[in-house]
């Protein structure tokens, strides 16, 4: 990155030689020496030297060979009309740019334009609609003293900006991950973390405790603020006033948030991930498959961003959570109120960016007409809410501020399509202003007069075909062809000469005409003028616009969660004080159940404190159904309805996953490292309100060992935490803990095998799973037939109960049986006959493995002998290929 920040070294040396234009360019460049300078020239943002090669390499830009009298120079060019593509290829390149922007009107300078540098954008930064997602974009930062640290956000593009003290590394590195932020600075005293995003060194004094303070002063009273806290969100802001050009406090930014990261239910990275709350981790075309895509039905920009702060940080309160539910239910049973609050909604425009950009003073006209659409439609929404009575709604009611005044004054002053530009006129409305008015009606009058001039003329001077034009060199002129030029009177002053005829002006003309472009310019000029005092005056209510765009971004959420609520089978969680059973009655996974149509919901208890260990086979649906149990919570503490037919839960404080190592790519640490450190978190931070979900813990590593850790963890969550927790598991042995300790039980998944054909059920049931399946899924998976079978093979020649298997002495076809045997602490009697009595037949929403012709019992018997006897050590893995294709040709020619 440094090749492109500082001055390209080739003009720094020469500075002075050069001409002035290339010198400002130096200086800027010096100034801002931690930046890829784009400096305008004209319609082009230019860079020169190294920095151009690197600019055009990135961007795809031509290079040119730019010469004055001081040298030849290679040069690059990004048109300013379509800067934004270029800006994001350089951001996304990793490039800080510093925009520099001609600062005086070339038409009223003489000698050079000065230029200053007006935004440095970076990937938290940008402001641009163009570069902007409607997502928040926040810029974050962390800072640290000996014994407690702070997490500063800020979206420069709205103005949200917040700070919360966290009481140790972990949860700095959990709020940072639920922050998101697109860069990250890295202050004095910060822990590592591992962003998702830039990290950027930004200039530790501005982190110091005095500065900090003084930067916070000019937005609110720093004594709200611990030191720390103080330190973080002041050098934030800091950082946000350079990337806007440094002109003081960022007026848009009206509200610092203090607010306690443990004040709502806690979801560290992995859980976010594991979850898929926002990102698959499949990725490609499974990457709308998330939560947060698969509920949002937000209708403006401002509610999408308030939906994915509230599943970001769903409730603690049950109060509060009730409140929530209370007014989405509200509005689910009322279609016509819900339908018409939407209706009116679409119409609104992202408030919160438009009062920013108001603020920023980079607003044009359509902009405050914009704001002035979205105020319009706040009367009739206060007005479909008269009757509404659920107190979240009745509140919202009176949130909403119809800003009137403001509302009238764009109505009033901006043109009802005002144009992009904002120097060119058309602007501001007749009668808004008495000079406007006037000099407008001196513009108008001229040009009224030149319109009759043409007939006045023919009529005085008898010529019929004279003509009155205008042209950009000559201005207006009186066109008389040859062949009357006799009849010209005396006061036409000659003009120019055309093929057959003459043009002519007169004094009068003359004088019109400067009178027309006098007043046409000077109107101009008055419109920017009013303009700006209009935008002044909007900018003054920002404060007020912007607790408006909270009340709409509130309800447009609300509505959100009140449209899926009435979609099938979704019903009301019912919150209890914690001491009864988490219960859920025929639970949906939300996401995997939209995009399956054949979904099999599942009911899920868990007492306080208890432990479901949960087996069955590969693909049964394990992780699908912890996961469901983790998003009804989550959904349901964001105020939202559920994918279940009853849902009785506790509020949790957290909820934490832990998947698989092989599920997980992880960078730096090992896979096994991972596992181990983010189950040390849990079992340091899991409390008897939260809810575990451990899935495949301890496979990175030997059976023993991994089995050990497994059962050493749950032992621990379930004496020591006392924490909801369910735990997928591949290790059979584990079940057994149901037997020692009351409050874990077994639950399995099911699947029926018809021969060598396996039939998963997706459906939960009490006790144990007998069998994995891993052989079935791993030729489902394409695992070459011979290694399949040889494993096949082995689990059954070497397996414990290999002489309880039907398949394992041979007698084939096998008979078709309940894949789980059913048996365990929890559920005698409970076996699974029904599903085995079904025969092969094939159930909806289940998955089939392909069968392979079986062999006779003789030889199969000889195959199993000559197996066992394999000496396996001496075997090389093409031998072994070999004589398992051998083994299995003989099983299967018979
Ligand atoms: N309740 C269900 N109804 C229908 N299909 C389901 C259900 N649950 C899961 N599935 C399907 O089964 C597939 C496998 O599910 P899942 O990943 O949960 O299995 P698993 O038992 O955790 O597997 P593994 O042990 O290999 O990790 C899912 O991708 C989904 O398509």
């Amino acid at each position: 990155m440094s090749a492109v920040t500082g001055p390209p070294p080739e003009l720094d040396e020469r500075r002075d030689e050069l001409t002035p234009m290339l010198q400002q360019y130096v200086d800027r460049c010096r100034e801002y020496d931690d930046a890829l300078v784009l400096f305008r020239v004209g319609d082009f943002y230019k860079t020169f030297c190294g920095i151009a090669e690197e600019v055009a390499r990135i961007c795809e830009l031509t290079l040119i060979e730019r010469e004055d009298s001081t040298g030849t120079y290679t040069a690059a060019g990004i048109p300013v009309d379509n800067a934004a593509e270029y800006v994001e290829r350089l951001l996304d390149a990793g490039h800080r740019i510093a925009i520099a922007d001609q600062v005086e009107d070339p038409s009223e300078t003489t000698g050079i334009v000065d230029r200053a540098v007006t935004q440095i954008v970076t990937p938290g930064t940008v402001v641009d609609d163009e570069l902007l997602s409607p997502d928040s974009t926040y810029v974050g930062a962390i800072v640290g003293d000996d014994d407690a640290f702070a997490v500063a956000s800020v979206d420069v593009s709205t103005g949200e900006c917040r700070v919360a003290a966290a009481p140790d590394r972990a949860s700095v590195r959990e709020e940072v991950a639920r922050v998101g932020p697109a860069e990250l600075l890295v202050g004095p005293g910060a822990p590592e973390v591992d962003a998702a995003c830039p990290t950027t060194d930004w200039d530790d004094d501005a982190f110091a405790a005095d500065t900090a303070r003084d930067t916070l002063d000019a937005y609110t009273d720093p004594d709200r603020f611990t030191a720390v806290e103080a330190r973080a969100v002041g050098g934030l802001l800091a950082y946000a006033e350079y990337t806007q050009g440094d002109d003081g406090a960022l007026a848009y930014v009206s509200r610092v948030q203090r607010y306690d990261a443990a004040d709502c239910l806690r979801l560290d990275a992995a859980a976010l991930r594991s979850l898929e709350l926002f990102e698959n981790r499949a990725g490609g075309e499974r990457e709308g498959d998330t939560l947060f895509e698969t509920i949002n039905e937000t209708v403006c920009a401002l509610g999408r961003r308030r939906l994915a702060s509230w599943l970001r940080r769903p409730l603690v309160d049950r109060r509060a959570i009730e409140a929530r539910l209370d007014a989405v239910d509200e509005l689910a049973t009322r279609t016509l109120l819900r339908e018409a609050l939407r209706d009116e909604l679409r119409a609104a425009y992202d408030l919160e960016r438009l009062v920013s950009r108001v603020s920023r003073e980079r607003a044009n006209a359509r902009d405050l007409r914009s704001v002035a659409g979205t105020l319009a439609i706040v009367p009739e929404l206060k007005d479909a809410l008269a009757d509404a009575e659920a107190d979240r709604l009745q509140r919202l009611r009176d949130d909403l501020d119809e800003l009137r005044e403001t509302r009238q004054l764009i109505e009033s002053a901006i043109v009802e399509d005002p144009p992009q530009e904002i120097t060119e006129g058309g602007v501001i409305r007749d009668g808004f202003d008495d000079e406007l008015d006037e000099v407008r009606s001196t513009e108008r009058e001229g040009r009224a007069w030149v319109a009759d001039l043409e007939e006045q003329e023919r009529e005085r001077t008898g010529i019929d075909n004279l003509e009155v034009g205008h042209n950009q060199v000559h201005g207006y002129y009186i066109e008389v062809t040859d062949s009357h030029l006799d009849s010209v009177p005396e006061e036409y002053r000659r003009r120019q000469t055309l093929k057959n005829s003459e043009r002519f002006v007169t004094p009068e003309l003359r004088r019109r005409e400067d009178e027309i472009l006098g007043a046409a310019e000077r109107a101009d000029a008055l419109e920017y003028e009013r303009f700006c005092a209009v935008r002044a005056e909007v900018a003054d209510a920002a404060d007020r616009l912007q607790g408006l765009a909270d009340a709409l971004a509130d309800l447009d959420a609300l509505l959100s969660l009140s449209t899926v609520a009435v979609g099938p089978a979704f019903s009301r969680p019912a919150f209890h004080d914690g001491d009864e059973p988490l219960a859920i009655e025929a639970g949906r996974h939300p996401v995997v159940a939209q995009a399956q149509a054949e979904f099999v919901p599942n009911d899920a208890e868990l007492p306080a404190g208890s432990v479901a260990l949960i087996t069955g086979p590969n693909m049964s649906g394990k992780s699908t159904y912890m996961r469901q149990v983790g998003l009804i919570c989550v959904l349901a503490q964001a105020g939202g309805f559920v994918p279940a037919e009853s849902a009785s839960l506790p509020v949790l404080d957290r909820v934490f996953t832990r998947v698989g190592a092989s599920d997980d790519i992880a960078g730096g640490q090992s896979t096994f490292m991972r596992e181990m450190s983010e189950l040390t978190d849990i079992l340091h931070d899991a409390t008897a309100d939260s809810l575990v979900l451990l899935d495949e813990v301890g496979r990175g590593t030997s059976t023993a060992d991994g089995l050990a850790i497994a059962r050493a963890a749950t032992e621990f969550l379930h004496d020591e935490v006392g924490a909801r927790t369910m735990f997928a598991t591949h290790y059979h042995d584990l079940t057994a803990l149901a037997d020692e300790r009351e409050g874990v039980f077994n639950r399995h998944f099911t699947a029926i095998r018809d021969g060598d054909d396996v039939t998963f059920l997706h459906r939960v049931d009490d006790g144990p799973s007998s069998s994995s399946y891993g052989v079935e899924v791993a030729r489902m998976a394409g695992v070459p037939e011979p290694v399949v079978e040889r494993s096949r093979a082995l689990v059954e020649g070497g397996g414990d109960d290999a002489s309880a298997d039907p398949e394992a002495d041979g007698s084939a076809p096998a008979p078709t049986q309940a894949a789980t045997d059913g048996a365990g602490a929890d559920s005698a009697g409970e076996s699974t006959a029904p599903e085995a009595d079904a025969g092969p037949a094939t159930p909806p929403g289940q998955q089939t493995l392909p069968g392979v012709e079986p062999s006779t019992p003789a030889e199969t018997d000889a195959v199993v002998a000559e197996l066992r006897d394999l000496d396996l050590a001496r075997t090389t893995p093409i031998e072994a290929l070999n004589r398992l294709q051998e083994l299995q040709d003989r099983v299967t020619d018979e």
